[in-house]
């Protein structure tokens, strides 16, 4: 059965700093050494339960048929803010009089998995009239935020740094949602293949990651699932931004308090239940950590841990592998991870620091930083790896798929040092914990009667398509 996808309430009141955690919050009691992902899981399961006690807004009363989303001109960044959404909506007003009639398969040739990602499988597929290859994602109905994942992914392509949605298929139980393919993976497969990336490969893969955090602010979206796992490549080497599964239209002001988004980037105002754009800088700042200095800042033996080295670690940027990196970029990786959200940088202001200081970064970006991830990244995943394999190459799988997440992180690893085993462990829980997504039971229905996100659905096109 389907994980359900979770919401998040917008809060524009100013009780916001009241709101409270939601009823399941992820906290674990710490009972054991080692935290296991099943007790999560659990939790989970718990909290969808839960979930499903609420009504579910039923679509199958509503047109069957295709919405098609052509892309909205070459180059969005052309689009100006404020203006761009209404180009934008105006692109989806047109697309949604396509071809309603169509079915997925009269237009499309199915192929083969290409991805699994815990709310939908991703399957290769070739246009029947262009012989065009596309990434055909299926999202079961039932859960909420597939409309406003497809709303937002509507809203947003045409930009060169986000993957364009084609088309919009509804079948009787799913959704078939038509991307434009990214053949050259995920950015964090890349890391774990390549385990040394250029300095100039890192430095450009983050300007264009900061490029289209700024854009989807512009665009009055907020991601809440910055991370490389949803940063997938093109053959030309260019990133594009995906999964807008727990993304959010937000308006300046508003604030949100939904638990929502991957532990290990995930911005302490999350965890404290009011926040705003600034979550994706936060978490980009992790990125960029990560690329720096090839591990992740905020680590813990459990979700507890990682979350209170989130709310109060304090970063060293002074000693060990800190000193081989620049002090514009340690500056900029500390302003980005700056608790404090209005001292926090905004994107437009990354990118005004990056540019300077680009070349610095350049040269200091350092290859062992990328071996070191390398490392890390291996050992959460495989099987009988100690650190004298860590030079091993085994190719991982696309997606983290749902069995490796239930699989205990201890049943990946096997060294036989005690010493080592503990680290390892740790280290495997860190980047485990990376690859969970955290969200909140839903709370409110997409496009029910009241409330806020109904305000929000009112300028989308895309509810009353369907
Ligand atoms: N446009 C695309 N082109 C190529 N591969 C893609 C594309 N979109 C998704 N994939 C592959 O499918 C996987 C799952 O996709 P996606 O992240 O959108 O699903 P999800 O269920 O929302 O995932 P998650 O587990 O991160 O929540 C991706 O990690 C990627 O490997």
């Amino acid at each position: 059965m389907r994980k359900k996808r979770k919401g998040s309430e917008a809060d524009t009141g100013e009780n916001a700093q009241e709101e409270v955690l939601p009823t399941c919050d992820f906290k674990v009691s710490n009972v054991r050494s080692h935290y296991s992902l099943e007790d999560y899981n659990r939790l989970k399961k718990r909290c969808k339960e839960d979930v499903g006690k609420e009504p579910v807004t039923s679509f199958k009363s509503r047109l069957a048929g295709i919405a098609t989303a052509p892309p909205c001109g070459a180059s969005s960044s052309l689009v100006l803010p404020g203006r761009g959404l209404k180009r934008k909506i105006g692109c989806i007003d047109v697309a949604t009089q396509m071809g309603r009639k169509n079915r997925f398969e009269d237009d499309y040739i199915l192929g083969d998995a290409i991805g699994r990602g815990k709310f939908g499988s991703v399957w290769l597929c070739k246009s029947k009239v262009t012989g065009v290859e596309f990434a055909c994602k299926t999202l079961q109905k039932g859960e909420e935020t597939v409309h406003r994942e497809v709303e937002i992914m509507q809203h947003l392509s045409g930009h060169p740094g986000v993957v364009t949605l084609h088309a919009v298929y509804e079948e009787l139980d799913c959704f078939q949602l038509v991307m434009e393919l990214c053949s050259g993976g995920r950015l964090i497969d890349e890391m774990i293949d390549e385990g040394q990336c250029s300095e100039q490969r890192a430095a450009n893969i983050f300007k264009d990651v900061m490029l289209v955090i700024k854009y989807c602010h512009e665009m009055g979206v907020v991601h809440r699932d910055i991370k490389p796992e949803n940063i997938l490549l093109v053959n030309s080497g260019k990133m594009k931004l995906a999964d807008f599964g727990l993304a959010m239209r937000i308006s300046n002001g508003q604030t949100l308090s939904g638990l929502a988004g991957s532990p290990a980037y995930v911005a302490p105002e999350v965890l404290l239940g009011n926040y705003s754009k600034k979550v994706d800088i936060w978490s980009a700042g992790v990125l960029l950590h990560a690329l720096l200095v090839g591990g992740l800042p905020f680590q813990g033996d459990s979700l507890e841990a990682v979350f209170e080295a989130i709310k109060n670690v304090k970063l060293d940027f002074h000693t060990g592998i800190w000193d081989s990196i620049s002090k514009p970029a340690r500056d900029l990786v500390a302003r980005m991870l700056t608790r404090d959200v209005s001292a926090r940088i905004t994107a437009d202001e990354v990118l005004r620091i990056v540019k300077p200081i680009f070349t610095k970064l350049l040269l200091n970006l350092s290859n062992c930083a990328w071996a070191s991830m390398d490392f890390v990244l291996h050992r959460a995943h495989l099987k009988d790896i100690c650190p004298s394999d860590q030079k091993q190459r085994i190719k991982v799988g696309a997606g983290s798929s749902e069995e490796d997440l239930n699989q205990h992180p201890s049943d990946s690893l096997s060294c036989k040092s005690e010493e080592q085993d503990e680290c390892g462990l740790v280290d495997a829980l860190a980047v485990a914990i990376s690859h969970v997504k955290i969200s909140e039971p839903k709370r409110s229905r997409l496009c029910g009667p009241t409330g806020p996100i109904e305000q929000q659905c009112s300028s989308n096109n895309l509810c009353r398509a369907f």
